[in-house]
């Protein structure tokens, strides 16, 4: 890889809650090359969101973030004079889960891209309505003069993340985080906003971070795959690299449960087990006790993500 766009080093985060201190995120550490589309992959609660947060800086108030490094575009983002809230929106842009609800459900579609354009200062008064209906057809959204008009309610869900992804792509960013942006819509209308995303992606050389708990999709759409658990990066690989030789038992179960074209619904299994409590103490490994490979050694000191080769690492002491 070339000069990183985005380089994360050692990012923990935890929450002070009334039940303790949730440590949510812990030694996380990537890079992402320019026009590189990297996906996050895990199980629900495995921090994929939480990540994404930390690094548009918009995590709740009771989170606490450490990291060595976040580095954007060779611009500190970890230290005490980021200037994150003035690129937000603008160099680095998010598509959230759930259009219909992301979107203002009392302006029209048009007006909302209007607003993000006129907020980071890429239109004039006079030129946003044109801006707005241009980063409509953008999209591909038909009759983009007459949908301009239209209330979210009035639009359909793969409609509403379109107007999402005109919204997100209006000021041209360099990177793009997409967190689960297909989740609720049907099959096909998912396939169309991926396809749709990539199209937009390749075009723009934009880098973009794609989280889904869909390792399918992943492997379809991302050129390198992060796979997470618990908080720990426990595997990264080149997405072919990962499907042909996966390291880590955890990934393994991710494949087994992942439906394809070719399986029939027997052959799935599921990965036995559940999250570890991240408000106690917990093993170097978080897998430990979810794994049919535990060894004696790896209840004790440190599992670090290490590499395999081929642009591959894995946190297992004893990886497949
Ligand atoms: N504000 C918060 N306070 C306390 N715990 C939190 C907070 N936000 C997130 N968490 C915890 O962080 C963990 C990771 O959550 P996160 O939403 O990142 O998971 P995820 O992998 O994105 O899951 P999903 O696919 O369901 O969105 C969960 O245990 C969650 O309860």
């Amino acid at each position: 890889m070339t000069v990183p766009l985005l380089s994360v080093k050692n990012l923990s985060v935890s929450f002070k809650t009334r039940s303790g201190t949730v440590k949510v995120l812990d030694d996380v550490s990537f890079s992402l090359g320019k026009g590189e589309v990297l996906g996050i992959v895990g199980e629900s609660g495995s921090g994929k969101s939480v990540l994404s947060y930390a690094l548009m800086g918009l995590l709740d108030e009771n989170a606490e973030i450490k990291a060595d490094a976040i580095e954007f575009g060779g611009i500190d983002l970890a230290g005490p004079n980021s200037p994150l809230a003035s690129i937000r929106g603008r160099e680095l842009s998010m598509i959230f889960q759930s259009p219909r609800t992301a979107l203002n459900p009392i302006m029209k579609a048009g007006r909302q891209i209007e607003d993000v354009l006129r907020r980071h200062g890429a239109v004039t008064r006079s030129n946003a309505r044109a801006a707005a209906i241009a980063a409509l057809e953008k999209v591909r959204i038909p009759d983009p003069e007459r949908r301009y008009n239209a209330y979210p309610f009035e639009l359909s869900g793969g409609m509403c993340q379109r107007v999402m992804i005109a919204m997100a792509l209006s000021c041209s960013p360099s990177l793009l985080i997409a967190d689960e942006p297909t989740t609720g819509l049907d099959v096909t209308t998912q396939a169309v906003v991926m396809d749709l995303m990539r199209d937009l992606v390749r075009e723009t050389r934009m880098s973009s971070i794609l989280i889904t708990h869909d390792l399918a999709l992943a492997g379809e759409y991302c050129d390198r795959i992060v796979v997470m658990h618990a908080g720990h990066m426990v595997e990264m690989a080149p997405a072919n690299e990962l499907r042909a030789h996966f390291a880590h038992p955890y990934t393994k179960g991710l494949f087994a449960a992942t439906p394809t074209a070719h399986t029939e619904l027997e052959d799935l299994s599921s990965i036995p087990g559940s999250l570890p409590d991240l408000t106690r103490d917990l093993p170097s490994c978080r897998f430990l006790h979810r794994c049919d490979r535990r060894q004696p050694d790896c209840e004790t000191g440190h599992v670090a993500l290490a590499p395999l080769g081929n642009d591959h690492s894995v946190r297992c002491r004893h990886p497949l």
